[in-house]
């Protein structure tokens, strides 16, 4: 199934957006929801690995004015927040497990809030399947597409092990539990969306300029489409190699 996501992309993308172009109809629904998601956040309290998406999110910020949201950095700060979920946070990163799901959906329903942007990034959410029907229940968000990173694991591994940030899943037992999480739980959130012609894959073994004219390619061939309900997610894949090599 994910091979036929590769192979399609590079022959197939302008069809596959115009058999998911929505009618009238169905783009006024979109839009409500998203209104009514926008106006539902606001009560809420407080909730891969190397593949360069938060270096091409920087650039997307910049480029096209989008918002930001990274899950991973809205749990980091939670974890040293003091908060009550502080603890669980830090085994979870630390382990390079998955936290539960209303925790990281509360931080991002309350990172949206507070940004107000219509055009925003989610990067590295959802991270399995639970994630996403959580938060497209609970929030009635669809991403508009997904952008796919697609990387050989040797190369991701080094990029997080020369990354310097002192994380402490930056290492390399974690970083193999997070390839391991991926394949197991990540993945198939990616086949849902690819099921839905939503996927775009990008080649980010490239540096890091030829990956964003890549991105760039994307976000302007969404631009118009996008111009009231922006939503798009940031994946990235610990998996390259000939299963996941574009034909
Ligand atoms: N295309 C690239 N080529 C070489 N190095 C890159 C590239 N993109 C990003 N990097 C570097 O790799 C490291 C990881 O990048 P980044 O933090 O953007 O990845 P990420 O996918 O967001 O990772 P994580 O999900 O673990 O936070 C950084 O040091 C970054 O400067
Ligand atoms: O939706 C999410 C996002 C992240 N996590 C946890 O955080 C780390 C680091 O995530 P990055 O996106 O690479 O910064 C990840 O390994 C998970 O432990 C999460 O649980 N849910």
């Amino acid at each position: 199934m994910f091979l036929k996501l590769f192979q399609r992309g590079k022959t197939g993308e302008a069809s596959d957006l115009e058999s998911n172009e929505e009618s009238d109809d169905e783009r006024q629904g979109s839009e409500k929801r998203l209104k009514g998601s926008a106006a539902f956040s606001k009560s809420h309290d407080p909730g891969g690995p190397g593949s360069g998406k938060g270096t091409q999110c920087a650039n997307i910020v910049k480029h096209f004015g989008y918002s930001h949201f990274s899950a991973g950095d809205l749990l980091r700060a939670e974890r040293d927040s003091g908060s009550e979920n502080g603890t669980m946070i830090k085994n979870m990163i630390k382990k390079g497990e998955i936290v539960p799901s209303e925790v990281t959906i509360k931080l991002l329903q309350r990172a949206m809030e507070e940004d107000g942007n219509d055009k925003f990034l989610i990067d590295g959410f959802p991270r399995n399947e639970e994630n996403r029907a959580a938060f497209e229940s609970v929030t009635e968000i669809e991403p508009e597409f997904v952008l796919f990173f697609d990387c050989p694991e040797e190369e991701m591994e080094k990029r997080v092990l020369n990354r310097n940030q002192n994380r402490d899943d930056d290492n390399i037992e974690t970083i193999r539990n997070r390839f391991k999480v991926y394949m197991e739980s990540s993945l198939p959130v990616i086949e849902y969306y690819n099921s839905k012609g939503k996927v775009h894959k990008i080649d980010a073994a490239k540096p890091i300029d030829q990956v964003f004219e890549a991105v760039k390619e994307v976000f302007s061939s969404h631009e118009d489409r996008m111009s009231t309900r922006n939503c798009a997610s940031i994946s990235r894949s610990p998996i390259c190699g000939n299963e996941t090599v574009a034909a």
